[in-house]
């Protein structure tokens, strides 16, 4: 479970041997220990070098093995003889350095890592804490802060992370036994009191006590999540229906109508539920290509996970006729509100009586969507984001004619979909793409005022999300918002000369945005947004100098002087605009409770989870001072609508800023007032 042999004159090279992925069993920690006290009483060995079979270190303890009858030598015995070895041990780490395994390494007095090297203490995930030395030694050698992340979260990590926390001393691209044995013999016979990581002093930090509540905060966030995620399930209506007072119908069988992007991840993700699919699209090619992507795309997920694929469930049509006999149509054509009409009125004429009407619009009235149907009460909003079998997120929308029968509906099919569904209100954008407005608007004007798109998406993506406004944004399509902001009146030709007016409808306006598009740079799709990608449908983001310039001469056209930004305004800009959008939103009564909020944007917009949504994060920095920091930017910039503090926010604060789950209590007197 363990071999010894001699390497390069001097250097004894023990080999972990427990496929597939080294676990450190009883034989295997027998193995390491009668290997190393040969190696160590062996005079023609000067080094040590510790690697795993196969591309792998170790995976750590082996799981099978935890149980009251645990046999074999104990670890800790094992990796004190390792670190007061008197030849130097040298760890050579491939493919994954886990649990016992990143313990075995961090004993070492060297650790080598390849490139491609994952590295971590997810004991956490499995109910334990790392219990042979890593809570002792890892905070010695890479700092308490970064310790407790690891430890705390059971996150793996990159050997370039690794090299950055001081967790591995070289990172080699070639041979890592070959890299750790050159490595060994260059050290040989050198003193390794300082290489002891046992004998070093816990770092000292002056404010201990902030790091840990740090840490208490992202716990807090968390515990919070997981409740805020089953409290979406108890919906409420502004008309007092909820979910304990209204019966979802059953829904056997399910239309798409319209086969794009959306339309096919439906379908997936409705068969895959065991739904019974009529999918129907008019145009006959893309009919076709629909069908082999969806059968495509079931097959892959089916080899996943293992179950047989659900295509048998799936009937395709190119005549809007074959919905007639379904019980819930749910309609993805293009996002054209007079098509959309037409559509529904079609539907409302086909379809069996009662069957519901679902629109997946992200921006269009659903009320006007519900006006062209003989029954607008079972018309409601299934607002899917995209890829629609991937996204957790779902935003059931209910119309002022919705009826709760039709939400509790879609809201149950959400679930059996697996989607964690939310119920919101009819309002422009409805509450996540509402949201987003402000938050964009914002990284505009920041340009405009001396940022970059790089140091605006630095600050987002420190704070945990995983893409900054402007990356996002190229991966999303940049054309998008530019049709909604050309339909709006907003945008309007900018090109070379001429005046660019900045106020726009009675507000600030900003039409960088416009001006990217106008040069055809679309984001990814073109290869060239914000960043450019070196080819149309590149993924990897490179800074384009030609947005400095184009920012440079933007600037000069307008007489603004860039100045210096920093990562805070950037971060209170962005965000507390968007909170305040949030706290709109539930002050109108679009969205429930603050739960609602916070649960659309960790599963729809990527708010990173450890800070618990808009809304929680905003009672952690304090609303006082979320308020205070609003009323400070409204200020200086008065023809900011977004900046100007909410109602609910000053009466939050007023009531002494509760915390969140007893904000309910101030909504609901807000909303009665409205
Ligand atoms: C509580 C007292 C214990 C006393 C023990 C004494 C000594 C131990 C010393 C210290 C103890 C520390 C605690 C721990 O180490 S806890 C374990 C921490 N490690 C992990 O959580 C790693 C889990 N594994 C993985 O993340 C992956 O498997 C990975 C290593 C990244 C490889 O991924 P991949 O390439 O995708 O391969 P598979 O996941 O399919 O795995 C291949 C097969 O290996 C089995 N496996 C993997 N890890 C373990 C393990 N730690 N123990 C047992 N078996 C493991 C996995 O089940 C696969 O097997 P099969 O194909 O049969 O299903």
């Amino acid at each position: 479970m363990a071999q010894l042999s001699y390497v390069s004159g001097s250097v004894g090279l023990i080999t972990l041997q427990n496929p597939p992925v080294n676990v450190l069993s009883a034989a295997t920690r027998q193995g390491i220990m009668e290997s190393m006290k040969k190696a160590l009483n062996d005079p023609k060995v000067k080094s040590v070098v510790i690697c795993g079979q196969n591309g792998v270190f170790c995976a750590g303890a082996d799981i099978k093995e935890f149980g009251p009858n645990i046999s074999g030598p104990s670890i800790v015995p094992l990796i004190y003889d390792i670190e007061v070895a008197n030849k130097p041990v040298v760890a050579a780490i491939e493919g994954s350095a886990l649990g016992g395994g990143l313990e075995l390494a961090l004993t070492c007095h060297y650790r080598i890592a390849h490139s491609k090297t994952r590295l971590g203490l997810p004991e956490v995930t499995l109910g334990l804490l790392p219990g042979a030395g890593g809570t002792q030694l890892l905070p010695r050698l890479i700092g308490i802060p970064a310790s407790l992340e690891l430890i705390t979260t059971g996150r793996h990590i990159t050997a370039a992370e690794a090299l950055q926390l001081g967790l591995v001393d070289h990172v080699t691209q070639s041979d890592t036994v070959d890299s750790a044995v050159k490595f060994a013999l260059s050290v040989e016979g050198e003193p390794l009191d300082s290489r002891r990581i046992s004998k070093r002093p816990c770092p000292h930090l002056p404010d201990l006590d902030a790091v840990f509540e740090a840490v208490m905060q992202k716990a807090r966030a968390l515990q919070y999540s997981f409740f805020a995620q089953r409290a979406v399930g108890r919906w409420s209506m502004p008309s007092g229906a909820s979910w304990n007072t209204s019966k979802a119908r059953p829904v056997h069988r399910a239309a798409v109508l319209g086969l794009g992007t959306m339309g096919r991840g439906i379908t997936v993700a409705l068969a895959q539920a065991g739904v019974s699919v009529v999918a129907v699209e008019i145009q006959e090619k893309q009919l076709n290509e629909a069908r082999e992507h969806v059968y495509a795309t079931l097959e892959r997920g089916a080899q996943q996970s293992g179950v047989s694929p659900s295509c048998a469930n799936i009937t395709y049509s190119h005549d809007i006729q074959a919905v007639a006999d379904v019980d819930l149509v749910i309609e993805a054509v293009l996002e054209d509100l007079s098509l959309k009409e037409k559509v529904f009125q079609q539907l409302s004429a086909i379809c069996k009586p009662g069957t519901l009407l679902c629109s997946n619009t992200s921006s269009l009235d659903l009320n006007c969507l519900a006006s062209q149907t003989k029954n607008p009460e079972l018309v409601v909003g299934m607002h899917f984001f995209a890829p629609a079998h991937v996204m957790k997120l779902l935003e059931v929308v209910y119309g002022s004619k919705s009826s709760p029968e039709a939400v509790a509906t879609a809201m149950q099919l959400g679930k059996k979909m697996g989607k964690i569904s939310v119920a919101v209100g009819n309002c422009r954008g409805f509450v996540g793409n509402r949201m987003l407005k402000p938050y964009i608007e914002q990284s505009y004007f920041l340009l405009e005022e001396g940022a970059t798109p790089e140091l605006v998406d630095k600050a987002l993506e420190e704070f945990g999300f995983p893409m900054g406004v402007f990356r996002m944004s190229d991966l999303s399509g940049l054309d998008v918002g530019w049709r909604v902001r050309k339909e709006d009146g907003l945008a309007e030709p900018v090109g070379t000369s001429g005046q660019i007016t900045r106020l726009r409808g009675g507000r600030r306006y900003s039409p960088l945005g416009d001006i990217l598009c106008e040069h055809g740079r679309f984001g990814q799709k073109t290869g060239l947004g914000w960043y450019q990608y070196g080819r149309p449908g590149g993924r990897v983001a490179k800074s384009d100098p030609w947005v400095f310039n184009l920012l440079e001469e933007y600037r000069a056209r307008l007489g603004l002087t860039a100045r210096p930004i920093d990562q805070q305004e950037v971060l209170e800009r962005c965000l507390y605009s968007l909170i305040n959008e949030g706290l709109c939103i539930l002050e109108e009564g679009f969205a429930s409770s603050p739960e609602d909020i916070d649960v659309i944007y960790v599963f729809g917009y990527g708010w990173p989870k450890h800070r618990g949504g808009p809304m929680f994060y905003a009672s952690m920095v304090g609303l006082a001072t979320v308020l205070e920091r609003l009323d400070h930017y409204y200020r200086s910039n008065p023809d900011v609508p977004s900046l100007k503090p909410c109602k609910l926010l000053r009466q939050l604060v007023a009531s002494g800023s509760p915390p969140v789950h007893k904000w309910k209590e101030i909504t609901k007197k807000i909303q009665n007032r409205l």
